[in-house]
């Protein structure tokens, strides 16, 4: 039974702290409820969005003003209409086509510098947000035309590095002073939203002509922007410019850093364990052929074993090792806890994802672990999280992993350099989302087709 009185609830959390399926941290003035233990993980994502709404921000100005009211963040009325048009927009089927011509553009730009170690995660990122251009409103960026970045992406970077800026985390007033740093960030800001604005506002002019000249076509596959525009305007639902702005901008912060790490990690551990790759190699030969070109719906669904890849390196290294905090409304119960309202508190994808209790040889790379038909709690593999808050862009992105990899796999093979900082293990720098360390995974390639 939930008893209400405050003192005696906060006591109850408190003296979790000495269990294992809770953990108690203090940052500053704030205490923060980790949670481990796989049982309460699920019962705690399975509730209401109502009840356990996503904390206010607190994470800076410059996280506040670059997310904006965005899905990632919004809870709510907001949040119920953001997540039904991300949604019916994901569930368009996504061409495979995006993806393959863009791995063509790859490999092209990586056989200039073939006889050298490529930075591989540098890689993946000018290929996803490439991608995710096309995607998300039907633009190129051209990240893949050359080895130069284009200036607007260059402006994405910068932003993003400053939202991670724990300077100016923790001392907003820094925000308020006349720095020059201040001011670029507002100029890459004014940038960039601008780009997006102007994409936004000729979309929208596109729509209106196809309804005009009654032109408008049923086709799968549609931009996210168009499929949200369509949408909100069959359905009623009000979105104004700066609101698709904001999950715009959500669905790259989501979408890109992720995507990246997952598929680099997957790749490091292909050249670390050559018979893994040799044996997702002899998979992609014996389904899609011994020939580059784009995998096929079917065939991507057939590989079983590069799709173990893909899922073992989202085991070991989550992109989200800690969930963004829930602050409740209300009193809620989570096993025999009472939680007060309020409060923060995180879900550690991490720990679930290596704990023993949950997977045997947790710190092995081992993907014959998702094919042996071993059966486990359905929270221990959370990389999407869980429940109604779970990844809009699971699908889409396990797609994205599949095809890429697959075409990696028929194009080349590869090891490790010698003097890999990797040498040891895929070392990581911490921050909101998993990095690289030095953003860097240098792999050496061979063209075998
Ligand atoms: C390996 C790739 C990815 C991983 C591991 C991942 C993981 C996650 C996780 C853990 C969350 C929950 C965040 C939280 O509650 O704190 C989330 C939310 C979300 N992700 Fe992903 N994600 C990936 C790729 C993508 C992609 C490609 C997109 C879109 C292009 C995307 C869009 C979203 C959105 C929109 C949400 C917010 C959902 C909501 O709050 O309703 N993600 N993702």
């Amino acid at each position: 039974m939930i008893r209400k009185k405050p003192q005696d609830e906060i006591q109850e959390i408190v003296s979790a702290v000495s269990h294992e399926g809770i953990l108690k941290a203090n940052a500053g003035t704030i205490t923060f409820f980790y949670f481990q233990d796989v049982e309460y993980i699920k019962q705690f994502l399975t509730k209401s969005e109502d009840v356990l709404p996503k904390m206010k921000h607190n994470l800076g100005n410059r996280v506040k003003s670059f997310y904006g009211n965005g899905i990632l963040f919004s809870n709510g009325h907001t949040w119920r209409m953001q997540r039904k048009l991300a949604n019916a927009a994901f569930n368009r089927a996504l061409s495979h086509d995006v993806i393959g011509e863009n791995a063509f553009k790859l490999f092209d730009l990586m056989d200039y510098n073939v006889e050298n170690p490529i930075n591989i995660y540098d890689m993946m990122q000018r290929t996803t947000i490439e991608i995710l251009g096309q995607v998300a409103f039907a633009y190129k960026f051209g990240g893949l035309d050359s080895f130069e970045t284009p200036d607007i992406i260059k402006s994405y970077k910068y932003i993003m590095d400053q939202t991670e800026n724990q300077l100016h985390i923790l001392f907003p007033i820094l925000d308020k002073l006349p720095l020059k740093s201040n001011r670029l960030y507002r100029e890459k800001m004014n940038e960039f939203d601008n780009f997006i604005l102007n994409i936004i506002e000729q979309r929208k002019k596109d729509l209106f002509k196809l309804n005009y000249q009654n032109e408008k076509q049923e086709s799968d596959n549609k931009d996210l922007l168009m499929s949200i525009l369509e949408m909100s305007e069959k359905e009623g639902i009000k979105i104004d410019s700066h609101e698709l702005r904001d999950n715009l901008v959500n669905f790259f912060i989501a979408g890109h850093d992720t995507t990246s790490l997952n598929i680099s990690v997957s790749i490091y551990h292909l050249a670390k364990y050559p018979e893994m790759q040799k044996k997702a190699r002899d998979e992609v030969i014996a389904i899609v052929g011994n020939r580059l070109r784009i995998p096929t719906a079917e065939q991507v669904k057939e590989l079983k074993y590069v799709n173990a890849i893909i899922k073992e390196s989202l085991r070991t290294h989550p992109p989200l090792a800690v969930l963004i905090p829930r602050q409740p409304n209300d009193y809620i119960q989570v096993g025999p806890y009472i939680i007060p309202p309020k409060s923060y508190n995180c879900v550690n994808i991490w720990h679930v994802h290596h704990d023993p209790k949950l997977w045997k040889n947790p710190n092995k790379y081992d993907p014959e672990r998702f094919l042996n038909g071993e059966k486990r709690h359905p929270f221990a593999w959370i990389p999407f999280s869980g429940g109604p808050r779970n990844c809009a862009g699971q699908n889409f992105s396990l797609m994205e992993q599949r095809v890429l990899m697959a075409m990696i796999l028929l194009k080349y093979e590869w090891t490790l350099p010698e003097n890999s900082i990797h040498k040891e293990k895929f070392y990581l720098d911490s921050n909101f989302l998993l990095k690289p360390k030095d953003l860097s995974v240098e792999i050496q390639f061979k063209r075998r087709i």
